[in-house]
């Protein structure tokens, strides 16, 4: 489908959207399980609604998933380990496909560790802490997740933002990193020039599962309970390939609309890049005492054929393409506790060279990956020809 050239990145999501989002925002999580709009990916096939309606739409087996997983992680995958990833679409997002558990375990705790432990660490990759700080880059080259706890995020402007420290900035400020292009999130739109190089072994897992996209930008996101993400769409490519979106971690609620109404907009949002919040989520905050949590919430509003309202857990991927490539979406919620045991001590990582266990310098970061969700949102930007068509 040719892009649309009125799609503009700056324009307002539907008022259906956003109520939506709202109402999942708010929507405290014990009354996740009943909130039957739901689309569950896991009980695809067991549940008669919306289930129904999804068509299996492609294969991928095993066989070509230890292929890409042995070069992946360099080390024998036996495809009798894997199980044949099936791909869905439904009817209300034409060009939307879903694939539940796409990655294994060990390929999804490789991909956490060549992105945060390597490609954050590479100064050519930007991230949301270089929008207002100074980001210090250890020499030679190592984890950030190695840094010494003394290891000072100093502020551009120091009369708007205070320093922060490597344990702020991990556990909370770091919201996203861009790969290979840099998007200009004020500007929305990729500089001129040549791009950053896209790391090539994740290049080669994204394109040898999906051959419709040259991955050559991407946005890896990290959320903690309580974060969102506003309904958007990611119009700034001028190649009209597949997106494809990869989640690892914690569960998520993901909102996915082609609604065309059109309203007055809301207020207009902080100049800053995208809308991203981070709030205490209901976990975190205090019990309210006036309003017991068990009182029902109230109804959502209504999802109309052309919207969807889904849940991603680790390891699944969400391909827009076609209609839905320049859908709006966003996510409401992120949920806590729901990170895969294999997963939840990521890094556990050895005490860093040179420090000695209890010295107050030493941070341990094993269980990080338990309170976290990270995404990673993978795009083509230009149109080249010669990228193939199916699998
Ligand atoms: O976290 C997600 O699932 C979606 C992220 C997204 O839409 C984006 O980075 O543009
Ligand atoms: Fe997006």
């Amino acid at each position: 489908m040719p892009k649309d050239v009125a799609l503009e990145a700056h324009a307002t999501a539907p008022r259906s959207v956003r109520e939506l989002q709202k109402y999942y925002q708010k929507l405290p999580i014990e009354f996740l399980p009943v909130a039957s709009q739901i689309l569950d990916l896991q009980s695809i096939g067991t549940s008669d609604f919306l289930g129904n309606s999804l068509r299996i739409v492609d294969r991928i087996p095993p066989e070509t998933l230890s292929k890409l997983y042995n070069s992946f992680l360099e080390q024998k995958v036996d495809p009798k380990e894997l199980e044949e990833v099936l791909v869905y679409e439904h009817p209300a997002l034409p060009g939307l496909r879903l694939l539940p558990s796409l990655l294994s375990i060990k390929v999804q705790e490789g991909l956490l560790s060549k992105l945060l432990l390597r490609d954050l660490s590479n100064p050519e990759h930007l991230t949301n802490v270089h929008l207002h700080y100074h980001v210090p880059y250890p020499d030679p080259p190592k984890s950030f997740f190695d840094l010494p706890r003394s290891t000072t995020y100093t502020p551009k402007d120091a009369e708007i933002h205070r320093p922060l420290n490597v344990t702020e900035v991990l556990e909370k400020k770091l919201r996203w990193m861009t790969l290979g292009g840099q998007y200009d999130w004020t500007a929305k739109e990729y500089p001129d020039g040549p791009p950053v190089q896209f790391p090539q072994d994740i290049r080669d897992l994204v394109h040898g599962i999906f051959p419709t996209i040259e991955p050559e930008a991407a946005i890896c996101n990290t959320y903690s309970p309580g974060d969102t993400l506003s309904p958007h769409r990611d119009v700034s490519e001028e190649a009209d390939r597949d997106l494809v979106s990869i989640s690892i971690g914690c569960d998520a609620l993901f909102l996915i609309s082609l609604s065309e109404e059109t309203d007055s907009p809301p207020p207009a949002a902080p100049d800053t890049a995208r809308t991203l919040e981070s709030k205490p989520s209901a976990q975190q905050r205090k019990p309210n005492k006036k309003k017991a949590a068990t009182e029902p919430p109230p109804p959502p509003p209504p999802l109309d054929s052309k919207t969807l309202i889904m849940k991603i857990r680790s390891g699944d991927a969400v391909v827009m393409g076609g209609e839905s490539r320049w859908a709006w979406h966003g996510v409401p919620k992120v949920i806590g506790d729901t990170c895969p045991e294999e997963l939840a001590q990521w890094p556990d990582l050895p005490a860093p060279e040179g420090a000695e266990s209890g010295t107050d310098d030493m941070i341990r970061w094993s269980g990080w990956m338990k309170r976290k969700r990270v995404n990673l949102n993978i795009r083509q930007m230009y149109e080249h020809g010669g990228v193939s068509g199916e699998h």
